[in-house]
């Protein structure tokens, strides 16, 4: 008789047991049965989800806000929080897979990935999980450099049974004790176990009536799981269910048999399994606090810290333990969101605001003598050239890119001398660190994970505006009298660069300021809502960004862009066939010879669809590249600049402001909203060009 059967019977226990507690004197006892999943909506409806005993170190109602603030939990999706071959953070949510188990000191469950819902929502596993798999080798790397795991919970978590008080609770810190592989429908997966790293407290997802966790005295910490070694593939590995010993290389030929057959369904872990326990081991430790205290490291009288890529990051609320993303530019609101007032059931009163020490033109200016005498003169020749003309509207260098048939881009490049004049970019730029201007981050109303905030402040003075967020706007009489001069520049820009190119100029009647932090951007975007007018003036202070325009995806492939990439989208209506468009020559003769009626729509949709066939859709390269400088002045021009091209900007350092002016059609806007549009300019906020 092989030794693997023979082990399979003499561990084979009397009476199956789902879950223990860690004494040695009560290990043996039958533990309280917990509600079936299946029965999981009728314990809700009946209020029969058990109270835990205490309250999470921190929590949030949103990933987001949970993964700004937690370090050790920065993935906005998927279960694991791993980098360069570690686990540092797990969640324990939905979708655990079979044979999960939650008590108050142990979790076994599967590592995420490789997998896909099928048409009930369950999660089942596309192909392998493999050792090698990325995932599995980091929670192996955490195993094995005894690095702690930090764990969170999530309320639609339906094996604890227990009232959780949030969306994601953070739990504690774990060891990674056991890693091995299980047959999962017709693939295989990895499974881990997961022990409480502090054993000496009661959990905070205890049962609220519980016991005391036993004394360390109480404790056995020398029975160990049995193991055996497969006769086949000289592998050793656990007994890990009542059912009998198996193989758990998913190399083996023998892996995942009982007797050389299939283990039932319903397999139970051993009582052993559930039970055993790690001495306390200082060896053990976690990379990161559990709660994080990220604002006793901030000096608030060091000007350059308030604005940097650390600042901000989430903190953990001190007074009711929230993660809280910094919404506000000055700092954390601990009620910056609706769910906070219900959650806590009072609004929480904690708030941060920083002091906000004025960053010098010095920290984020690297040039010599912050700006030149004269720019460079340098172009890459990868992107489009553009015009350069330096006497019409010397000092500014005047840089003109042309779109065909579509609009145009006017770069006003400023220098050292307009920059250093009174009331000029230098000024305005410590001024506008000086004023309040009431500059917040918004959610982003579309985007891959909901409640995303953009990476960059802002806040719209004048005619109501909605840009990729929904801003709050303020009238134009609340507004600084820094950002009427602002207006003053910006009129100037528009009105030069939309006369030069032969169109009517309509003044800007509102004001969209951005403030960046370090590390902060604005991505792939346009400005072409139908409520606004062709022409869009942008003023940079502070730090040089890179501002990029390429051709939108739809107009560039002539269809629309598929979530999954894969296959081609909606087919252009009407394909305006714009040059250096894929396929331009093809496109615009099929367009042709429908025009001509050679061909029926029909034919050239499946003419259009073919020239695709087999290829993905690519995002367009990028057409033209800005410096933008402190001080410079872009001017967009053209309604179908808009329409068929998007641009993105990204600063390369510390504290930027982008000051935009539009021209709102008012037939969009609520007429009671109007006045917040009028301004008249003073003498001295009216721009001269100088
Ligand atoms: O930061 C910038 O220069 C551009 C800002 C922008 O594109 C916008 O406000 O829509
Ligand atoms: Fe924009």
């Amino acid at each position: 008789m092989a030794p693997r059967r023979a082990a399979s019977r003499a561990h084979k226990p009397e009476k199956p047991v789902r879950a223990g507690r860690i004494t040695k004197s009560i290990k043996d006892e039958p533990v309280k049965a917990s509600v079936s999943p299946d029965r999981l909506e009728d314990a809700l409806s009946a209020n029969l989800l058990q109270p835990v005993y205490g309250s999470p170190p921190a929590w949030s109602e949103g990933r987001q806000q949970l993964c700004d603030a937690i370090p050790w939990f920065r993935c906005t999706q998927g279960a694991m929080y791993h980098s360069e071959g570690f686990c540092y953070g797990f969640l324990i949510d939905a979708d655990c897979g079979s044979r999960t188990y939650i008590d108050d000191e142990v979790i076994i469950t599967r590592i995420g990935g490789c997998c896909t819902k099928d048409s009930e929502g369950n999660l089942t596993l596309e192909k392998n999980q493999d050792p090698q798999n990325a995932i599995v080798q980091s929670i192996m790397g955490s195993m094995n450099s005894k690095l702690a795991v930090g764990l969170v919970i999530g309320s639609k978590n339906k094996i604890l049974n227990r009232d959780l008080p949030h969306r994601y609770n953070v739990m504690d810190w774990f060891r990674v004790t056991n890693v091995w592989f299980e047959k999962i429908g017709q693939k295989h997966g990895a499974k881990v176990r997961f022990e409480k790293l502090s054993l000496c407290e009661k959990s905070w997802w205890a049962l609220k009536d519980s016991l005391a966790p036993a004394t360390f005295e109480e404790r056995d910490f020398e029975t160990r799981p049995a193991s055996f070694e497969c006769q086949i593939c000289s592998e050793k590995s656990f007994l890990l269910y009542n059912e009998g010993w198996m193989c758990l290389n998913p190399g083996c030929v023998d892996f995942w048999k009982i007797d050389d057959a299939l283990p039932p369904a319903e397999l139970t872990f051993t009582p052993d399994f559930l039970l055993f326990r790690h001495r306390p081991d200082p060896t053990v430790q976690p990379h990161y606090s559990l709660v994080p205290d990220l604002l006793s490291t901030l000096d608030e009288n060091a000007a350059d810290v308030s604005t940097s890529r650390i600042a901000w990051k989430g903190i953990v609320c001190p007074e009711c333990s929230k993660c809280i993303r910094r919404t506000f530019w000055r700092g954390w609101k601990c009620d910056d969101d609706l769910t906070n007032a219900q959650e806590c059931g009072k609004k929480c009163p904690f708030e941060k605001f920083m002091s906000m020490n004025p960053v010098s033109l010095r920290v984020v200016l690297d040039h010599f003598e912050l700006a030149p005498i004269k720019r460079a003169i340098l172009f890459d020749r990868k992107f489009s050239l553009p015009d350069i003309d330096d006497s019409s509207m010397f000092p500014y260098r005047r840089l003109t890119y042309k779109i065909e048939g579509v609009g145009s881009i006017t770069h006003y490049v400023s220098n050292r001398a307009i920059n250093s004049r009174k009331n000029g970019p230098d000024d305005l730029f410590v001024n506008l660190q000086r004023d309040d201007l009431g500059l917040k981050r918004f959610r982003l109303q579309s985007s891959l994970v909901a409640g995303t905030l953009t990476s960059h402040f802002a806040v719209n003075y004048g005619m109501p505006y909605k840009y990729v967020v929904s801003v709050d706007s303020k009238g134009f009489d609340e507004a600084p009298e820094d950002m009427l001069r602002a207006l003053g520049r910006l009129s100037w820009a528009t009105e030069n660069a939309v006369l030069s190119a032969g169109d009517n100029y309509l003044p800007p009647n509102e004001l969209l300021t951005l403030g960046y932090f370090e590390e902060m951007k604005i991505g792939f975007h346009d400005d072409g809502e139908s409520s606004l007018g062709p022409s869009i003036a942008t003023l940079s202070l502070g730090a040089k960004a890179t501002m990029l325009i390429r051709m939108k995806y739809k107009y560039f492939n002539g269809y629309t862009r598929k979530a999954d990439n894969k296959s081609i989208g909606t087919l252009l209506q009407d394909d305006p066939v714009l040059k250096d468009c894929m396929f331009e020559s093809e496109r615009k003769a099929l367009k042709q010879e429908l025009h001509d009626g050679e061909i029926s729509q029909d034919e050239y949709d499946s003419s259009r669809r073919a020239l695709s066939k087999g290829r993905r859709g690519k995002e367009a390269p990028t057409t033209i590249k800005m410096e933008l400088h402190h001080g410079d002045l872009v001017v967009m021009h053209g309604e179908k600049l808009q329409k068929y091209y998007e641009h993105a900007v990204a600063p390369e350092n510390k504290l930027r402001f982008a000051l935009t002016a539009r021209y709102v059609k008012p037939e969009h806007v609520d007429p009671r909203e109007y006045k917040k549009g009028e301004y008249s300019l003073a003498a001295e906020q009216i721009y001269d060009g100088k």
